[in-house]
């Protein structure tokens, strides 16, 4: 078995990620880290766990000697490059996979959206993993690069499990009842790291909900040529056939339907009368394709095993 530590693993990404590496046949955890939890079982904060590990608080100096195979990041923006250097400092080999938005700009680090960029993939120790939002657009628009015309506008809507643990707005219940939060409408992170990975600039406008997971992203899209849909299905469905974790369908996805699942669910394609708009839905659950799932298929290509392993697969609906 390899041993995979958790830096930060009371957060909502951390919680998902200690299910699927418990679950996953050659995997198990060497750690997990949280200073609020220091001492208690993970047991009694995880459903579905049954293991006797316990949540440490390790100093990050120490991190290098516990001797895991691969440590995922899973702190808030701004603390990983300090943990790096503890690594770098020790000579030690481990696989950092950072889920911050970090690394994500930085070309020495593999960027692993996997159904995008596996191709890229040449045995890089460091793994930069994509934002929620990131994952989502990039795969509502990667299948019209090339006829796109001008930004893309990207509207979403993300469950508040999206704004973290830290208080905020932004996961703040009461102030999310019967409300829809507009925040970053120009400039968000997420707009930089699409346009930058795509090659084509895009215009986002994220807004959180009162739901816990879940996103939607409508996208808008000007095209440079006239396309039917039919030419469009046969863009989305040729692009994604071998790809279980992105099912296009025709009807517009609903996020209440994607919550706990591990797949990306693209549709609703609408042409305007020109056959130059294209209108594209997609819906992820933020802490799965959008983190922790897309984690476990980076940490699966890491060590050389299917890059599936430990991803239950749900029925098609
Ligand atoms: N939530 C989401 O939908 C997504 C999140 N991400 C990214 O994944 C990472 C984790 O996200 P998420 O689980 O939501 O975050 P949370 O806020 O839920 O959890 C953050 C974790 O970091 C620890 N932590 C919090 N503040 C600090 C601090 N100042 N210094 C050190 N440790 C701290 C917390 O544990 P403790 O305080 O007990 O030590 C906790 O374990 C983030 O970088 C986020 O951007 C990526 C995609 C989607
Ligand atoms: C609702 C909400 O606040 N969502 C977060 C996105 C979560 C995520 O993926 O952020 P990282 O890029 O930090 O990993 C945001 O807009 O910043």
């Amino acid at each position: 078995m390899l041993r995979i530590g958790i830096v930060g693993a009371r957060g909502h990404v951390g919680g998902e990620l200690i299910r699927l590496l418990a679950a996953h046949p050659q995997f198990e955890l060497a750690y997990v880290t949280s200073r609020e939890l220091v001492g208690q079982p993970v047991s009694a904060h995880i459903d579905g766990y049954g293991g006797d590990v316990h949540y440490t608080s390790p100093a990050y100096e120490d991190l290098p000697e516990l001797g895991a195979d691969a440590v995922v990041l899973a702190l808030p923006n701004g603390k990983a490059a300090h943990i790096v250097q503890q690594f770098d400092d020790a000579g030690a080999d481990a696989v950092i996979l950072d889920l911050s938005a970090d690394y994500r700009f930085d070309p020495s680090w593999y960027y692993g959206l996997p159904e995008l960029t596996r191709a890229q993939y040449a045995g890089q120790r460091r793994i930069s993993n994509p934002g929620c939002y990131a994952t989502a657009m990039q795969l509502a628009i990667a299948p019209m690069l090339g006829v796109l015309d001008g930004p893309v506008q990207c509207f979403g809507v993300s469950g508040y499990s999206g704004a973290g643990t830290t208080p905020s707005d932004k996961n703040n219940v009461e102030l999310l009842r019967d409300n829809l939060m507009p925040y970053a409408l120009t400039g968000h992170v997420h707009e930089r790291e699409v346009s930058k990975q795509l090659g084509h600039p895009i215009e986002f406008m994220p807004h959180v909900a009162p739901h816990f997971r879940g996103l939607t992203i409508t996208a808008n899209l000007h095209l440079s040529i006239p396309f039917d849909m039919d030419e469009v299905l046969a863009r989305y469905r040729g692009r994604y056939a071998d790809e279980p974790l992105v099912r296009v369908q025709d009807d517009a996805p609903w996020v209440s339907r994607i919550a706990g699942a591990h797949h990306v669910d693209l549709g609703g394609f609408t042409l305007g009368g020109d056959g130059k708009r294209l209108v594209v839905v997609a819906t992820e659950d933020n802490l799965l394709k959008g983190a922790a799932t897309q984690a476990l298929q980076n940490l699966n290509m890491a060590f050389g095993f299917d890059e599936f392993a430990g991803i239950p697969m749900e029925d098609a609906a």
